[in-house]
């Protein structure tokens, strides 16, 4: 089964309605260098509101670690998820599992990186350029994915609803991570583009 994670989440309605259509995770962004940063005090409404079994991803870039720890001790989130230069040591400080995001946009110059964090729980190959940021809708060049890698893979990087299956299919991701596509403006969630790529994603596993 192909986990899905919805990330972005500023509202508490959007996080529900995720959740209700079978998402498997929610991911809330701290960093100031995104359009959908969310306040402490919403991320914890957010995550109080959820339903159980529904993980909650703390997503940083290059950010300070006093931050990643007050988040941490104020909103418990599930798993780190880190998207800057962070190290594998830097990112182990924590003492939660985290995702590592991969930027693939560089194309094959990027490929060496997938060996640097053994200790991440997942690599979130995304497809923006190293030092960008995500949450961007740029998809990279799936041929470049060689066919095993050491850790669980989060496809991530202009998912939507129309190419979503044939990621699926075609790279046997262990979860897929959506942002802009499932929007109708950074931070908002659209309940009909998040319903189709929920579905979609589900209807390659039913057939
Ligand atoms: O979402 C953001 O604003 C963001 C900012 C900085 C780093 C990462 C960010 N988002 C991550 O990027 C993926 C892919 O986004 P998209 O679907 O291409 O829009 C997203 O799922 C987040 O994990």
């Amino acid at each position: 089964m192909t986990r899905i994670k919805c990330c972005g989440m500023t509202r508490v309605e959007d996080a529900l309605l995720a959740a209700r259509l079978g998402a498997d995770a929610i991911g809330l962004v701290f960093t100031a260098r995104s359009k959908r940063q969310v306040t402490l005090a919403r991320a914890r409404e957010i995550v109080a509101a959820l339903p159980p079994f529904v993980a909650t991803v703390a997503l940083f870039m290059d950010d300070d670690a006093r931050l990643v720890r007050q988040v941490i001790e104020e909103v418990r989130p599930t798993l780190l998820q880190f998207h800057g230069s962070e190290t594998d040591e830097w990112c182990m400080q924590f003492d939660l599992p985290f995702l590592k995001a991969i930027a693939m946009g560089d194309g094959a110059a990027a490929l060496p990186r997938l060996r640097d964090y053994p200790h991440a729980a997942g690599l979130l190959l995304d497809g923006h350029g190293f030092g960008e940021a995500g949450g961007s809708g740029k998809a990279f060049d799936w041929s470049l994915l060689p066919g095993e890698l050491m850790q669980p893979m989060i496809l991530a990087g202009g998912l939507h609803a129309g190419n979503v299956a044939d990621a699926v299919r075609l790279l046997r991701p262990w979860a897929v991570d959506v942002a802009s596509g499932v929007e109708s403006s950074p931070g908002v969630k659209d309940p009909d583009k998040l319903a189709a790529f929920i579905h979609a994603v589900r209807a390659v596993e039913a057939g």
